[in-house]
């Protein structure tokens, strides 16, 4: 098996430390957004992906995998699992940071098929931040937290103003969505739609 050829963070950080008001560990994070192909609850075909933040800036996902997201027969979709790890690394982010971030660069290794059926079990760390900079590892373990790891990936997600969603996005649908995140009890954003 190959090893990653660059260092990693590939540039100098400071500690990725979660916010004072991050949820503690053991907390199950809910669905942050209902259309959310990761882990919205209106998105039939979406993932469902579910988190919980454990200790030590990391957040635990788990995704089943289901007919639905197969590529050769019987397996998984290697870009959809790309899109896997995108949604627990930045769940990983928005939550423990507790800042607006975007994903700039997503990087995976498939290390193992990954059938159709499995659980992966996804543990995401915060690695380090350098100015606007996050970075952010995970492994993708098999139908068990200590698992074989099948996926492993990297990313750099970079923190934006809220006006990076009002501008490219749906402000309507931004507005409506923080006016409900808002009525369910959390506090305002700080948040990456
Ligand atoms: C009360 C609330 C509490 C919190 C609760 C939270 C709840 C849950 C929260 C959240 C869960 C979220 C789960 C979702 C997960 C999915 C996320 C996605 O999929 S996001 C969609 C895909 N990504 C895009 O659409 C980005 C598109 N790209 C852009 O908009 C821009 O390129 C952007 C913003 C990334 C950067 O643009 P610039 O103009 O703002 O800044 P520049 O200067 O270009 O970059 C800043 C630094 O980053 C580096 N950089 C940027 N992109 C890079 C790249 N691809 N590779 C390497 N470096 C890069 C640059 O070199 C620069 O570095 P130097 O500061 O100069 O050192």
């Amino acid at each position: 098996m190959s090893k990653p050829a660059q260092s990693w963070p590939p540039v100098d950080t400071e500690p990725a430390v979660p916010h004072p008001d991050a949820p503690a560990p053991g907390s199950k994070l809910g669905v942050h957004y209902a259309h959310c192909f990761g882990c919205g609850d209106e998105v039939e075909s979406g993932l469902h992906i579910q988190s919980t933040v454990a200790e030590g800036a990391v957040v635990t996902s788990q995704f089943t995998v289901l007919d639905e997201h197969q590529g050769a027969p019987g397996l998984a979709h290697g870009g959809l699992l790309a899109c896997a790890f995108d949604e627990a690394l930045g769940t990983a982010v928005g939550n423990l940071l507790r800042k607006p971030a975007v994903t700039g660069k997503l990087e995976t290794d498939f290390r193992r098929p990954v059938p159709v059926g499995s659980v992966l079990h996804i543990v995401a760390k915060l690695d380090g931040v350098a100015g606007r900079k996050i970075y952010v590892s995970a492994n993708g373990h098999l139908n068990a937290e200590d698992g074989p790891i099948a996926v492993q990936a990297r990313a750099l997600f970079v923190t934006v103003g809220v006006g990076h969603f009002t501008a490219h996005g749906d402000s309507d649908a931004l507005q409506k969505f923080r006016e409900a995140r808002l009525r369910s009890g959390h506090q305002d954003w700080d948040i990456n739609p």
